[in-house]
């Protein structure tokens, strides 16, 4: 056992207590540049230490965009590993977006790296894609079940080139996101309060009522800010499912750095005015 309660458990606890905001660490080259940074390792780690210590203590959920660091080998890795530590013992949970997918046998290997929890790289979930056959997941899916960790899986993403693979229809008349939806509601099934196996749903789609997002279990949603989605836009993309919703945004609030309390100004702007547009009225 591991000691930790399921994901979705503790990410619902974690939205109950903090709010559902996500805050996503993307080192852009172009954002160390505005905030004053040289882009290399140790801007890397100056920018990734700020925004942790700006919210981690504050926000529900923190996610690292793994190729920002990874861009700089295995130092950059070495700055990734102590970013999650330092933002899970802040009371963060981490989803680490990797967006790994693989045949099952090697996907077992990418479960190894970022769901157990001997891993130096263990997160709380990790974003995955499902375009190798949703079943060659399933090591994922059981090493999360086996540590407390979760997944997000790409469903209907927020940018706008996913709409030919993810809107694309099988001979049964389903498409391929509703396909992923339909499998990640039956991971999710009887779990309470919230299963463990996320959708990742942009914010940018408009009008969705057409997809069942009812999947028992979270739904990552970015596209807010510097995609142009709005907190407000939420209820008319999500319905009922708004609840589930965990609402990333990564651009806007970074490009308020380098100072710590324009950092956090700026994720609790964005915090209550998701926290005023999914509240029931
Ligand atoms: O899985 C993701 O996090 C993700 C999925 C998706 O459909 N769209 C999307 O933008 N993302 C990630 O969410 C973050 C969005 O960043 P901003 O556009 O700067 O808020 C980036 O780290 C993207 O890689």
């Amino acid at each position: 056992m591991s000691g930790l309660d399921p994901f979705g458990t503790r990410l619902r606890r974690a939205m109950d207590a903090r709010g559902p905001l996500c805050v996503g660490i993307d080192p852009h080259a172009s954002l160390l540049a505005e905030w004053g940074l040289n882009d290399d390792v140790a801007g890397l780690e100056r920018f990734s230490r700020t925004v942790v210590e700006a919210v981690a203590d504050r926000v529900a959920v923190l996610k690292p965009q793994s190729a920002f660091f990874e861009r700089f080998g295995s130092r950059g890795v070495a700055v990734l590993e102590k970013s999650v530590a330092e933002a899970r013992e802040a009371g963060a949970l981490v989803v680490m977006d990797a967006k790994r997918g693989d045949i099952g046998s090697t996907m077992a290997a990418y479960a190894e790296s970022f769901l157990h929890r001997d891993s130096p790289l263990f997160s709380d979930a990790l974003t995955v894609s499902p375009y190798l056959g949703y079943g060659s997941l399933s090591p994922a899916v059981e090493t999360a079940r086996e540590n407390g960790a979760g997944l997000f899986v790409l469903a209907l993403t927020s940018n706008p080139e996913g709409g030919e693979v993810q809107h694309a229809v099988r001979p049964d008349g389903r498409s391929v996101a509703a396909t992923v939806l339909a499998h990640l509601a039956a991971e999710n099934a009887g779990e309470a309060p919230l299963g463990s196996f996320g959708a990742v749903v942009g914010a940018t789609l408009g009008d969705l009522s057409s997809y069942d997002l009812e999947i028992n279990g979270p739904l990552l949603a970015p596209g807010i800010g510097a995609q142009g989605a709005t907190a407000a836009d939420l209820p008319a993309v999500f319905g009922k499912a708004v609840r589930n919703v965990v609402p990333n945004v990564s651009r806007g609030v970074l490009r308020h750095g380098a100072d710590v309390v324009a950092l956090r100004d700026a994720a609790e702007r964005y915090a209550e005015e998701i926290r005023a547009a999914v509240t029931p009225a």
